[in-house]
């Protein structure tokens, strides 16, 4: 790596920054609440924090606390009142009892979302108010997943999933990256459905990476830290500047792939995806705000791409990891496409009958936890709870990465095991079944994830897809890659946790 003077001088300025930081802190720590719940407090915590940050171990060092502190953890750090919920039960009553939800129905904005100037138009920082429930609405319209939409929505994937087949074909019995595969593809189709028509050049969906990337990065405990309270230093050159005119840069591309390439081709009345779609609303009553500000509509899409683009890739490549190295679970998957698809075209009704597969997406999304401290809330008062005071302010996260491998909830947590999700007689378990309910991996409460539902079913169109056409095999020419993310905890980038590279083999199934 390249050490430049500038990025020492960095580091030095940001050294005794922080010891003045910590310094200062430390008085502030002692004016905050008291009664506050329990957690580390001694001096050594900050420079915990601000490692496991740096080295993406925050959600182990989260879970540790958990063990030690039980059901909530408090930390004061670097002028941050962060606050953990280490068990389900825990995030269930703060998050969706009446009491309390509309008191962490908000987001702070951080350091990436002001950059790239959101300004609470989007959907993910939006003020909890009487417009944000008009954007959910909206979303919900939009993302087309009702009615007719539902037959739209699979024709789009299978056109995709067919030009997938080619490049996997290519490639047949032959080590193969398919986590690239599949990132491709992922992105292909939600290009597509923001702009209703497939790219001209395949590289034209990487601009919705890079920017996805860029503000992911921005979105790292460390740089949001530095951005937040040392912005000088995004006008030094180095590792913080670069960072801001990467995210910038990426920005302006993807603001025109996303909204002023369709803009300029729009035909009112005529939508071809989200964004015609967006402009036609704009047009009607109720919504003359997104066309008095376009910079509404802008937001919205960003919320499509920045929030949805990272979480459904790491899912669904971490649960093709989990297939390769479980051959039972593909070969009951299989059972179950060639006893409810036989060799039709896998649609979103088949789900219903094919518990075994949904309990599949379920356990990965359990064990892969893409997303493992998340929500982000704000606390907007004061909020009496559980005999302690949630301070003002404080930072609320979800600790699932915690409870969702905790041994006394599951059995062998870090096993991949989709049964864990199905009744004795091999039914899924209900909604509201217990187990069902610990697994919380798309949020809960007022601002639970609205596009659960759009990734849930692109991973099903992908798995049974690939699995009703290929077997898919260790690699030939070197070591399979394990599934075991316990060792993987450290993959994550900004808040999302990353699929190793892993390679496999995908051969041809003889009846398909
Ligand atoms: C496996 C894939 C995904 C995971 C694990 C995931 C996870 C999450 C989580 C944990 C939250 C915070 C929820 C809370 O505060 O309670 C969230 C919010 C959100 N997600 Fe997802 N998500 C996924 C896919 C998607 C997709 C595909 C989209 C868009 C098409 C999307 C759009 C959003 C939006 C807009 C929000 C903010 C909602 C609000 O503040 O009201 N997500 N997601």
């Amino acid at each position: 790596m390249e050490v430049t003077s500038a990025s020492v001088l960095n580091s030095l300025i940001v050294g005794v920054l922080l010891l003045f930081g910590l310094y200062f802190l430390s008085w502030i720590f002692r004016r905050s609440p008291k009664n506050v719940p329990p957690g580390p407090r001694e001096w050594g915590t900050n420079w915990k924090i601000l490692k496991a940050s740096w080295n993406g171990t925050l959600p182990k060092l989260a879970s540790e606390w958990a063990l030690k502190y039980k059901d909530i953890t408090f930390v004061y750090s670097f002028g941050l009142q962060l606050v953990f919920l280490n068990s389900a039960e825990i995030t269930r009553k703060l998050l969706t009892s009446n009491k309390y939800k509309f008191l962490v129905a908000d987001r702070s904005p951080n350091a990436a979302a002001r950059i790239i100037e959101l300004n609470g138009k989007d959907l993910v920082f939006s003020k909890f108010d009487g417009k944000f429930n008009i954007k959910r609405r909206l979303f919900y319209s939009v993302i087309g997943l009702y009615g007719d939409g539902v037959a739209k929505f699979e024709d789009m994937v299978w056109r995709e999933i067919e030009r997938m087949f080619m490049e996997i074909d290519v490639r047949e019995g032959k080590d193969t990256d398919l986590s690239s595969i599949l990132t491709r593809s992922l992105k292909i189709i939600l290009y597509i459905l923001v702009r209703g028509e497939g790219p001209i050049d395949p590289k034209e969906p990487e601009i919705l990476e890079e920017y996805d990337m860029a503000v992911n990065k921005l979105a790292q405990a460390d740089v949001d830290f530095v951005l937040d309270n040392l912005p000088f230093l995004t006008q030094i050159p180095g590792k913080f500047k670069r960072a801001v005119t990467h995210v910038k840069e990426a920005k302006k591309q993807a603001d025109e792939l996303l909204f002023y390439g369709p803009k300029r081709t729009h035909k009112p009345g005529e939508p071809r995806g989200i964004t015609d779609l967006l402009l036609d609303f704009a047009r009607q009553p109720g919504y003359e705000w997104m066309k008095t500000d376009e910079q509404h509509i802008i937001a919205f899409l960003t919320s499509l791409v920045v929030a949805g683009n990272l979480t459904t890739r790491s899912s669904l490549t971490g649960i093709f990891l989990c297939l390769v190295n479980y051959p039972e679970v593909i070969r009951t998957i299989q059972g179950e496409i060639d006893n409810v698809i036989g060799s039709e075209r896998p649609k979103l009704e088949h789900r219903s009958k094919m518990p075994y597969t949904e309990a599949t997406i379920l356990e990965g999304l359990r064990l892969i936890s893409p997303v493992p401290l998340n929500a982000f809330r704000r606390a907007s008062e004061d909020i009496d709870f559980e005999g302690m005071v949630i301070p003002k302010n404080a930072l609320i996260l979800i600790n699932s990465w915690h409870f969702l491998h905790d041994e006394n909830k599951w059995e062998d947590p870090w096993a991949f095991n989709p049964k864990r999700f199905l009744d004795d007689q091999g039914n899924l378990l209900p909604i509201d079944h217990p187990r069902r309910k610990d697994l919380i991996a798309f949020g809960v409460g007022a601002r639970a994830c609205p596009g659960e539902m759009f990734s849930r079913s692109r991973m099903f169109l992908f798995i049974t897809s690939i699995l009703q056409r290929y077997d898919l095999l260790p690699p030939a020419n070197e070591s399979l890659t394990s599934a075991d993310f316990n060792i993987h905890s450290e993959n994550v980038l900004g808040l999302v946790r990353q699929t190793p590279p892993f390679k496999c083999r995908l051969v041809r199934r003889q009846r398909h």
